[in-house]
C-alpha cells in the first residue's frame, strides 16, 4: 500500500525503489525473470538482481477496469510485485527459480514486507537468502555487500515517498542498534542433567575393580594371604582406603562445583548431598568387590566395568526419565527399577537436579522435609541403597573369601559347590585306591620306611615335625574331553624343624603340585598335610601366620620398591619401628640387594634375578617356622646364587625348608634330604650321601680312543671288571658303570697305564658317582618301570 501513491522514481544504483505496477493487479508474469505472480493481501516487493540492463519485459496490467500492457525495463533495483511473505521466504532460502543454478538465475537479494508501514511509520521485514553468501561469480562476500545496499535502497524509497523525490539518504552499511550490556547465565544442572553427575561418581568403579582384580591376576591376594594376611584385615584396609579415596573424590567434586556455581550442588542441602553420595559410594565399594570375584584378568574386568558403567547411566537415564516424566508408570514400580544401583544414583540425582532447576522460581533447593513430599524420590533412594549395601556387604564378603584362597575361581563355582557336592574335595574313587596299592607294591624301601615315620607321627602325635604329609594326592580334571591328570599320587612324608628337605624331579614330575598343595594354592583330591599340627584342609589360615613362600613365579607390585616390599611382609610378620628396619636390611642384604641402589628402584626396573632374589627375601623375612621354595635360583648368576644359598643355609637354624630344584649343585649343597619325584610318586627319599650309596655303588669309567679301538677297550673294562655296564658309545669315547664292589681304584688305574701302552688312548677319567648320575639312574628306571607295566 505504501507504494501505491508513490510516482515511478529513479531507479537507477539502487538509490530509490518504487514500483511500476502501482495500483494494479497482476495476473502473473509468464516470460522474463520472475514466474507468475498472484495478488496477495499485501504486496510484497522483490528486488531483482543480476539482470541485463537492456531486457525489458511487456507485463499485461489492469489499471481500474482497463486492461493495458506495460512494459518494464529491467534495470537492477527493480521491484516486482510477489507473492506472501511466507512464499517469499520460502523461495528465497530454496533457491529463487528451481531448477537452475545460482549463476543461471536472477538472484533474489532481498524481499520486503512492508509490513505496518505509513507515511509516519517505517517498519519492514526483510527477506534474504543467506545461503548464497558463498558464490563464486561474485567476487566480494555476497552477504556484505547486498544487505546494506538492498535496506539503503528501500530506506531511499520511504524517504522519497514521505519526503519527495530529492531527498536521498546515502547509507553505507548496517549496525547492530546499541542496547544495553547483557550476561549470559548457563544454568549447568539443566544443560547437563544428572547423567553428567552420574557418570563422574561412578567412574571410580572401574579404578576399584581394577585394582582388585590385578592382585588377583598377579597372585599378590594369595601371596599376601600365605604370609599372613586374613581376608578380615585384607577386607578392612582396602574399604577403608576405597572409603577414604572415594569420599575425598566426592567432596572434591562437590566443592569444585559449588565454586564454580553449579545450582546443583549451591542449591539443595549439603548435608542431603553428603547422605547421598556417602550411602552410594558405600554400595559401590562393595558392588566392586562383588564383581571382582568374577573376574580373573584385569584387561576383561575394565573393559566390562566401563561398558557398565556407561551403559547403565544411559539405559537409567532414558528409563527412569521417561518412567517419572511420563507419569504413565506407578510409583512402586519405579521404586522396584531402583534396586538397580545405577537407577537408584540416577534417581537420586534427578531429584537434586529437579530442586535446583525449581529453585530459579521458589529460591530454595532440597531441604531435608521434601523428603516427606511423596513426589520426592530421595527418600525411598535412601532406604533403597542403604538396604542393598547392608545385603551384598556379606554375600561379596563370602564370595571374595571362597575365590582368595585359590580353591574356587569364581562365584559360579562356589555356588556349584554348594548346590553339588564340591567336586574339588571328593572322595577318592576305587581306581584310585588300586593305584596306591600297585603304586605301594612298587615302592622302595626309603619310601616304605618315610610312610611308616608318617604314620606313626600322626597316630602317637609326636611334636617336632614341622610338616607331615599324608598321602597327598592331587588329580587336575579334564576338561573339554580331555583325561583326568594324576599329577602327585599319594606324597607321605616328614619334615623335622631345622631340616631343608629337596625336590628333585624332571619336567612335570608333580613338584609344584605339591607344594601348591601345602601352601594353599590349590586344594588336595585326597590325602591331608599337617604343618605345625595344623591340617591344610580345615585350618589353612592358621598355617599362613608362620609360612613364607617363594613361588616358582615372582609374586611382586610392580611400583612398589624391594624395600617396600619387604617393609609390607615384615609388618604381616609382625616386626615394627626399629625391628623392622633391621630385619628389612638384613634381608636385603642377605640376598644381595643392599646396594647399588637396588632396595630403593621400582620392582619393574629390577632384573629377573633382581626379582627372584628378592622373593627369596620375602619368603624369609620374619619368623616364618616353614618355608616353602620353588626353584628358588632359577635365572640366577653364579655369584648370585652362592650368596642366596649361603642366606638359605643360615635361614634353615631353625625352621623347616621345603625347596625344588633342578640343579643337583643347589640340592647337594641345601638339603639335608632330598627326594626324587617322578610322575607324581617319590621314588627315593635320604641325605644325598645315602642316595649316592644308595644308586651309585659303581665308579664311572669314560675313555676315549679311535674307533677302530672301542673293542679294545671294551676288553679291557671287562677284565678289571667283569660285571661292568657300559652307558654309551659314541664316536670312540665309551663310558661304563663299575659296581664298587667289583674293583680297587688302583687296579683300574695300573690297567689302564699298561693299556696305553698298546693304544693311543686320548684321554681318560674314573670318577665317582654324583647325585646327577644318581637322578639321571632313578628317573629312567622309574619311567622304565611305568612303561613295563
Ligand atoms: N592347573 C592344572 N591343570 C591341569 N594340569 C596341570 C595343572 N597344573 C599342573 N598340571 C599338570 O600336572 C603335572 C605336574 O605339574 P607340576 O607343575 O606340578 O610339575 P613340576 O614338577 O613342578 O614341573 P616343573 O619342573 O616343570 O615346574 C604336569 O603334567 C602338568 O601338566
Amino acid at each position: 500500500n505504501l507504494f501505491r501513491s508513490s510516482p515511478l522514481s529513479n531507479l537507477s544504483d539502487y538509490t530509490s525503489i518504487s514500483s511500476p505496477l502501482l495500483g494494479t493487479e497482476l495476473p502473473g508474469f509468464t516470460t522474463g525473470f520472475v514466474e507468475p505472480a498472484f495478488v496477495s493481501d499485501r504486496p510484497i516487493y522483490v528486488l531483482e538482481q543480476q539482470c541485463n540492463s537492456s531486457d525489458s519485459v511487456t507485463v499485461p496490467i489492469t489499471i481500474g477496469s482497463v486492461n493495458a500492457q506495460k512494459e518494464i525495463k529491467c534495470v537492477q533495483g527493480l521491484p516486482l510485485w510477489r507473492n506472501s511473505s511466507r512464499t517469499i521466504n520460502d523461495e528465497s532460502f530454496q533457491g529463487y527459480r528451481k531448477g537452475k543454478t545460482a549463476e543461471g538465475i536472477n538472484e533474489i537479494a532481498m524481499a520486503y514486507d512492508f509490513q505496518d508501514s505509513n507515511e509516519k511509520h517505517f517498519n519492514i521485514l526483510a527477506l534474504y537468502n543467506s545461503t548464497y553468501q558463498n558464490v563464486s561469480y561474485i567476487s566480494m562476500p555476497f552477504g556484505l555487500l547486498r544487505i546494506p545496499r538492498s535496506l539503503n535502497a528501500v530506506s531511499n524509497a520511504y524517504l522519497q515517498l514521505v519526503q519527495g523525490s530529492g531527498v536521498q539518504m546515502l547509507l553505507d552499511f548496517t549496525k547492530e542498534m546499541p542496547k544495553q550490556a547483557t550476561r549470559v547465565i548457563i544454568n549447568f544442572s539443566s544443560v547437563l542433567g544428572p547423567l553428567f553427575f552420574q557418570w563422574v561418581v561412578v567412574l571410580l568403579f572401574p579404578v576399584m575393580v581394577t585394582y582388585l582384580v590385578y592382585e588377583k591376576q598377579h597372585k599378590l591376594r594369595t601371596m599376601m594371604k600365605m604370609h599372613g594376611l586374613g581376608d578380615g584385615p585384607y577386607w578392612i584396609i582396602y574399604y577403608l582406603y576405597f572409603l577414604i579415596f572415594s569420599t575425598v573424590y566426592m567432596i572434591v567434586f562437590v566443592i569444585f562445583g559449588s565454586i564454580i556455581g553449579v545450582d546443583f550442588f549451591k542449591i539443595n542441602d549439603y548435608s542431603i548431598q553428603f547422605v547421598f553420595f556417602f550411602s552410594f559410594i558405600n554400595l559401590q565399594i562393595v558392588l566392586a568387590f562383588l564383581a571382582s570375584s568374577f573376574f580373573s584378568k584385569v584387561n576383561t574386568a575394565q573393559a566390562i566395568a566401563y561398558l557398565y558403567i556407561f551403559g547403565s547411566g544411559l539405559i537409567a537415564g532414558n528409563l527412569v526419565r521417561n518412567f517419572i516424566e511420563g507419569g504413565k508408570f506407578p510409583r512402586h514400580w519405579i521404586t522396584v527399577l531402583e534396586i538397580i544401583p545405577a537407577f537408584s544414583l540416577y534417581r537420586g540425582l534427578y531429584e537434586l537436579g529437579q530442586y535446583a532447576i525449581a529453585a530459579s522460581e521458589t529460591g530454595t533447593g532440597m531441604r531435608w522435609s521434601d523428603l516427606n513430599d511423596h513426589t520426592n524420590g530421595m527418600r525411598d533412594v535412601l532406604i533403597i541403597i542403604i538396604l542393598e549395601w547392608l545385603v551384598l556387604l556379606p554375600i561379596a564378603y563370602y564370595f571374595d573369601h571362597a575365590a582368595s584362597v585359590g580353591h574356587t575361581s569364581s562365584p559360579l563355582a562356589t555356588i556349584k559347590r554348594l548346590l553339588k557336592k564340591d567336586p574339588t574335595s571328593r572322595r577318592i574313587t576305587v581306581n584310585e585306591i588300586a593305584d596306591k596299592d600297585v603304586n605301594v607294591e612298587m615302592e622302595k624301601l626309603d619310601i616304605i620306611t618315610e610312610r611308616e615315620t608318617v604314620d606313626q607321627v600322626l597316630q602317637q602325635q609326636t611334636c617336632g615335625y614341622a610338616v607331615v604329609c599324608d598321602d597327598l594326592k592331587k588329580v587336575y580334571h579334564g576338561k573339554d574331553g580331555n583325561p583326568d591328570k594324576f599329577a602327585v599320587r599319594g606324597v607321605s612324608l616328614a619334615l623335622l624343624y631345622g631340616e631343608c628337605l629337596g625336590i628333585l624331579g624332571p619336567n612335570g614330575a608333580g613338584k609344584s603340585s605339591f607344594i601348591s598343595m601345602l601352601i594353599g594354592f590349590v586344594k588336595p583330591t585326597s590325602g591331608n598335610a599337617f604343618v605345625r599340627g595344623f591340617s591344610i584342609q580345615n585350618d589353612m589360615e592358621k598355617i599362613y601366620n608362620s609360612m613364607g613362600v617363594c613361588p616358582q613365579n615372582d609374586m611382586l607390585w610392580e611400583t612398589l620398591t624391594g624395600r617396600e616390599h619387604l617393609q609390607f611382609y615384615g609388618r604381616l610378620k609382625g616386626h615394627s619401628g626399629s625391628s623392622l628396619d633391621l630385619a628389612v636390611d638384613e634381608s636385603l642384604r642377605s640376598v644381595n640387594l643392599l646396594h647399588g641402589g637396588a632396595p630403593d628402584k621400582q620392582v619393574k626396573k629390577y632384573s629377573g634375578g633382581m626379582r627372584r632374589r628378592l622373593s627369596v627375601a620375602i619368603s624369609l623375612i620374619g619368623d616364618a617356622k616353614v618355608v616353602y621354595m620353588d626353584e628358588p635360583s632359577t635365572g640366577l648368576d653364579p655369584a648370585s646364587r652362592k650368596s642366596l644359598w649361603s642366606a638359605v643355609k643360615q635361614a634353615k637354624q631353625d625352621r623347616a625348608i621345603i625347596l625344588t630344584t633342578h640343579s643337583m649343585e643347589e640340592a647337594e649343597t641345601l638339603c639335608d634330604r632330598l627326594c626324587i619325584m617322578v610322575d607324581g610318586s617319590l621314588q627315593c627319599i635320604g641325605t644325598p650321601k645315602e642316595l649316592i650309596a644308595r644308586y651309585g655303588g659303581y665308579y664311572v669309567l669314560t675313555m676315549t680312543t679311535l674307533p677302530e679301538f672301542e673293542q679294545e677297550v671294551e676288553n679291557l673294562v671287562r677284565k678289571i671288571s667283569p660285571s661292568a655296564r657300559k652307558v654309551y658309545n659314541l664316536s670312540g669315547t665309551q663310558k661304563y658303570e663299575l659296581l664298587k664292589q667289583d674293583v680297587r681304584i688302583a687296579d683300574v688305574f695300573m690297567a689302564v697305564e699298561s693299556f696305553k701302552k698298546r693304544v693311543e688312548v686320548q684321554a681318560w677319567g674314573l670318577a665317582d658317582t654324583t647325585m646327577e648320575d644318581v637322578f639321571i639312574k632313578v628317573a629312567k628306571g622309574a619311567q622304565l618301570s611305568e612303561e613295563l607295566s
